[in-house]
């Protein structure tokens, strides 16, 4: 057991660790991680996924390939060298970051364990950390970078049946011939379109009666359509027990009907992890939603506490957790007090689920416009019938747009098909700079035929004041 004082500790090496830069090389500082460095998005988020979604993506491109004239077939799928691929790239670089930190910057101690909070210090009041090592940190401020983990539900939980989450589903020994996909939102779909377009025969078992539901109706009953004829999809259903069977899992449902499965793989949800932090020892108590509670500016209700990201945000996503980052990181220079300190800009979040097809989305979906009470005004642009869309033959792709009818200004976009994640960057840009959707339709060139064309006839076809 050690005791240290710090100026600053951070929980969290996701997006906690891009906090010192060389404004903080004067400041000594403890960083905590109790596992892998480098947090959520590289290790088992966004990047290895969309590395797999990538694979995912040319065995669609070939598969689809003769409806184009070009004859192509997908003979195999190596999948312990997509494996090797995305980690032979990723585990260096968190090793490499790990490494930097602990051997090349003077100031910075890494703690490789659980922390939490154990009250203040009666003589100095800095905030004591001790980790699950025993080691006692000091620290006068600390930033609570601390993530979110998987939520798995009681009835798999309580089973003892082998179960995967994003955690461990990408490092499969082997693609099982069978899948079952607990949950429908953003990391069912992402992987629902990874398993099955490797080969795996996916079933999705959504709660609800639609996927990813919290997204605009339109576009997640579209997608819910399309998702119906790649995968199999069971809407609606209850989960009611699970059981080993033989090497595999059969899930029970609701209704009495059941499911055999090879491999079962969990993505109900994400909590944030301030429940594990101690935190009442200092005098946070979580949000309902069980978040941390800070205000704009990244503070939490304790005195030189910060916090940010999955664990603190209402939005659990990188570019959120990065921009949460590096306004706390200004803050934290200004100081606690400063009359100038940087807020949080969630106006418009955007996100895109990297899915087959692509779905993205920013701004209020057209119930939450409609519950503003402004008159608006909504055009949606099929894929299909842009000069880009229709050379693919596309048939499910759309635009939707909602607009405030008087004044033209975007409420929202919410997009379906190819290259969706890209097209939807200049209504993100717009909303943000405060274009409406008129300057934005003619105060431009559009390049022909290029795929944001249909977001130019979205604007063009939506009826304004
Ligand atoms: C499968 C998946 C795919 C995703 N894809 C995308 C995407 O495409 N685009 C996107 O924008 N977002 C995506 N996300 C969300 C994104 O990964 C998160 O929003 C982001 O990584 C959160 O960053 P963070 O720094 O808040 O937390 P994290 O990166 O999770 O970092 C927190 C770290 O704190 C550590 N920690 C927690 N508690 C303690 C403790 N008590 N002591 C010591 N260490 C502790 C954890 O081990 C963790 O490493 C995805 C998430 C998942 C799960
Ligand atoms: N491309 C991206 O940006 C991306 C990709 C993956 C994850 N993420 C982030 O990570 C978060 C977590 O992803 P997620 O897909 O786990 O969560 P989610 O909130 O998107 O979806 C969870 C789903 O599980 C269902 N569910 C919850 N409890 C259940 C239960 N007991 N039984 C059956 N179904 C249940 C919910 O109804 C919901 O449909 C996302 O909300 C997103 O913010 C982002």
């Amino acid at each position: 057991m050690g005791t240290q004082q710090v100026d600053l500790a951070i929980i969290g090496s996701g997006s906690g660790n891009s906090i010192p830069d060389e404004r903080f090389d004067d400041v000594s500082i403890a960083i905590f991680e109790e596992g892998v460095y480098g947090g959520t998005c590289l290790n088992v988020g966004c990047i290895p996924t969309k590395m797999f979604v990538y694979a995912a993506d040319v065995a669609d491109t070939i598969r689809s390939a003769e409806r184009y004239g070009v004859a192509a077939t997908v003979d195999s799928v190596d999948w312990p060298a997509i494996v090797d691929r995305v980690f032979g790239r990723i585990d260096p670089i968190s090793a490499g970051g790990k490494e930097y930190r602990v051997d090349r910057c003077e100031n910075i101690t890494v703690y490789s364990s659980h922390v939490r909070f154990d009250g203040r210090d009666d003589d100095s009041g800095r905030y004591r950390l001790v980790t699950a090592d025993d080691d006692l940190v000091l620290a006068r401020k600390v930033v609570v970078a601390a993530g979110s983990r998987s939520q798995v539900p009681d009835v798999i939980a309580d089973s003892g049946v082998r179960f995967y989450t994003n955690s461990d589903v990408m490092r499969l020994p082997a693609l099982p011939a069978r899948m079952a996909i607990v949950g429908s939102g953003y990391i069912a779909a992402e992987f629902a379109h990874v398993f099955s377009s490797l080969g795996v025969d996916v079933t999705v078992i959504a709660r609800s009666a639609r996927l990813l539901r919290k997204l605009d109706d339109d576009l997640s009953a579209r997608f819910t359509e399309v998702a119906q004829t790649q995968w199999n999809v069971r809407l609606a259903t209850d989960l009611a027990g699970a059981v080993e069977l033989g090497d595999g899992v059969r899930l029970s449902f609701a209704d009495g009907s059941h499911l055999d499965t090879d491999a079962l793989l969990v993505a109900t949800g994400r909590v944030p992890n301030g429940d594990r932090l101690s935190l009442d020892s200092i005098g946070i108590a979580l949000t309902d939603d069980g978040r941390v509670p800070v205000d704009a500016h990244g503070r939490t209700p304790a005195p030189e506490v910060w916090a940010l990201g999955d664990v603190s945000s209402p939005y659990q996503l990188k570019h959120v957790a990065n921009h949460e980052q590096r306004v706390v990181q200004e803050n934290l220079l200004l100081g606690w007090h400063s009359e100038d300190l940087r807020s949080f800009d969630h106006r418009y979040v955007p996100a895109a689920v990297f899915t087959d097809p692509q779905v993205a989305t920013v701004g209020l979906t057209e119930a939450e416009a409609r519950a503003t009470g402004r008159d608006i005004t909504v055009k949606i642009q099929n894929y299909g019938d842009v000069a880009y869309g229709w050379a693919m033959e596309d048939t499910t792709g759309f635009c939707k747009l909602i607009a405030d009818r008087d004044t033209g200004e975007l409420l929202g976009a919410h997009l379906i098909g190819p290259q969706a994640s890209t097209v939807v960057q200049p209504v993100i840009q717009a909303m943000s700079f405060g274009l409406t959707a008129r300057e934005m339709a003619r105060g431009q060139y559009w390049i022909h035929p290029a795929m944001p064309e249909v977001l130019e006839n979205a604007l063009l076809g939506l009826d304004l004041a």
